[in-house]
């Protein structure tokens, strides 16, 4: 059931490569049946040698075999290794477009660095399996099936031997064909590993070195190197261990004929070119069976990288539904709230909510905060808030339409997102500016770079907009990488930015520039604020207070004073450090 399922796998993968795949197959049979008659040739060259007299026209022909077989082998497996490339190519395609559209939940709990691998190594792996495998097993089979009909015609009894001895070999090879596909798949697994180790240690390197584990994980990286390495060397064992086993086969045959033949040519029951003909077959016969099994080997290394490949391609991702929704234009975009939570239950896990019936409103401008102790939850809402994840219960809304019902794509260009340790991209600044930003026109840039204080910044630097920002960003500062991921919301036109404020401490400049800025920003499109600072929250028109997946109270700061005394609790170390 499982190699009907493999082979299925395989047939499917390989339907809209079948011309370049047929055309290497059949290249490679006609190399093997030009190689076929050369026996034949050999046969009448040898037998006239021995009378006497060269057979010039002959040896000319066997000589113009010999090359148009060398070319058409050569050109075969260029196409194979061409087919390879190119499925390789579009494999990773596939499986790259499909690793973007993932759902998160998946990205939460799968491993990067294996994801990674799958995507790379295992289609290279693939990549063999095309460019041994289909033309040259097909080509095999058929090659297979001439040399022992040209074997029969020379010599029936003399093939009776080979097969023999060919047959044991046969067997013992099969059985070991199968336990490559699963140390193949081990061997995958544990490749997988390492680069997710090596990912998750690259990732966070600044923390390495700071908490001084080099050494420990080295130790985890070489436990990891070393599953890796035994998992191959138990392949290679047994890929070794059906080497000499077709060898002995081989030579055992090759000893059989020849010892056979020398009696029977002394008899005269055959003469020498008709030895020297079955020989020369013989060595054609050696060729499809490596062939064919060295596709079989291929294939069932192949199809444990495609099993891994398919185990991606199965991820789910986040699909538009089809539903035709109508724009929301004018009144009705201004009236309705730009976005709404309506009793949104939602966890990570089953059974254990992290929001447990939030609700509530961003008008289409001004600031609303939010606050609340840390694990409340408000992270989560902002996940939910840009689709991140969907709601087990509860919708949310936005500019009054159902979010599942709206494409991704449309939803999210009308809500920007600037996280806490606001991430950029190694490339310029500029790049940076305009990530996803679509056109964008220089007055515009230079409007949004004022609003965010950023000109100064530009102008500081050594090639302005054009300056590399460093992996990560690294060479800008904490609050200026907020601007800057700030100023790219903003080049984006969103309906509302969701704002994660920074929890470190900004000098007094530096916080007067953001407050200034998300006031600027609050004109013109509304702000929704995970909280930190107590100017932030006092100059929200809306304050949302979070509390165990719960909004507890919403107001302003002064009204929640006056009215609760679990924000008066909680505001108390905001008003004495803000
Ligand atoms: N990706 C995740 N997978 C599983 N659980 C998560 C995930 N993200 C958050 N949680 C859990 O959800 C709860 C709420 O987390 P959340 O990050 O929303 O809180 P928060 O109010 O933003 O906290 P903080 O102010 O500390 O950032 C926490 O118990 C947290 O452990």
């Amino acid at each position: 059931m499982a190699d009907l399922a493999r082979w299925r796998d395989l047939s499917r993968l390989a339907r809209g490569y079948r011309r370049s795949i047929l055309g290497a197959a059949a290249l490679s049979l006609l190399g093997s049946l030009l190689a076929l008659t050369q026996p034949l040739l050999a046969r009448v060259a040898v037998d006239g040698a021995a009378a006497g007299s060269l057979p010039w026209p002959v040896i000319g022909a066997l000589t113009g075999l010999f090359a148009a077989q060398a070319s058409a082998l050569a050109l075969a497996r260029y196409l194979q290794a061409q087919t390879g490339e190119t499925m390789t190519r579009d494999l990773r395609r596939t499986v790259a477009g499909h690793l973007l559209r993932v759902r998160l939940s998946v990205l939460d709990d799968g491993r990067i660095g294996d994801l990674i691998a799958r995507a790379c190594g295992d289609t290279a792996v693939v990549k063999t399996l095309i460019a041994q495998s289909l033309g040259t097993g097909l080509a095999g089979v058929v090659g297979l099936a001439a040399a022992i009909g040209l074997l029969a015609w020379l010599d029936p009894w003399l093939l009776a031997a080979v097969v023999v001895l060919f047959g044991g070999s046969f067997g013992a090879l099969l059985a070991v064909v199968r336990r490559v596909r699963l140390a193949s798949r081990t061997a995958s697994a544990a490749e997988g590993a390492l680069v997710a180790d090596l990912e998750r240690v690259l990732g966070g390197i600044r923390l390495v070195r700071a908490c001084r584990t080099e050494g420990l994980e080295a130790e985890r990286l070489d436990t990891s190197a070393g599953r890796v390495y035994l998992a191959n060397l138990r392949m290679a064992g047994m890929v070794a261990l059906s080497g000499p086993a077709n060898d002995l086969a081989v030579s055992g045959a090759f000893l059989t004929v020849l010892l056979t033949g020398a009696s029977r040519v002394a008899s005269g029951a055959m003469t020498l070119g008709e030895l020297v003909a079955f020989t020369l077959a013989m060595t054609y016969l050696a060729a499809p069976v490596y062939e064919i099994f060295q596709a079989v080997g291929a294939v069932q290394q192949g199809s444990g990288a495609l099993h891994r490949i398919n185990e991606v391609l199965a991820l789910p991702v986040e699909r538009d539904r089809t539903v035709a929704v109508a724009t929301v234009r004018g009144a009705a975009r201004r009236v309705a709230p730009v976005l709404e939570f309506r009793d949104v239950w939602f966890g990570y896990r089953p059974g254990r909510p992290v929001l447990r019936g939030i609700g509530f409103t961003v008008p289409s401008r001004g600031q609303v905060a939010l606050v609340g102790p840390s694990g409340a939850g408000k992270s989560t809402i902002f996940a939910l808030a840009e689709r991140f994840y969907d709601p087990d219960r509860g919708s949310v809304l936005l500019h009054g339409r159902d979010a599942r019902f709206l494409p991704y794509a449309r939803y999210r260009a009308s809500i920007g997102l600037v996280e806490q340790d606001s991430p950029l991209l190694a490339g310029t600044l500029r790049d940076n500016l305009l990530y996803g930003a679509g056109p964008v026109t220089s007055r515009e840039l230079r409007r949004v770079l004022a609003m965010t204080g950023l000109l100064p910044v530009v102008a500081g630097l050594p090639s302005g907009l054009d300056t590399p920002v460093g992996e990560h960003g690294r060479h800008l500062s904490g609050g200026q990488r907020q601007r800057v991921a700030i100023a790219r919301c903003l080049l984006a036109r969103p309906d509302l930015i969701l704002l994660d404020e920074p929890t470190a401490h900004l000098d007094p400049d530096s916080e007067n520039v953001l407050a200034a800025t998300l006031h600027e920003i609050s004109a013109v499109c509304a702000l929704m604020i995970i909280a930190h600072r107590f100017s932030t929250v006092r100059s929200a028109e809306r304050v949302l207070v979070v509390d165990g997946g719960l909004v507890t109270g919403s107001g302003t700061h002064d009204e929640l004073l006056r009215s609760s005394p679990y924000y008066r609790r909680l505001a108390a170390p905001l008003l004495r450090y803000g």
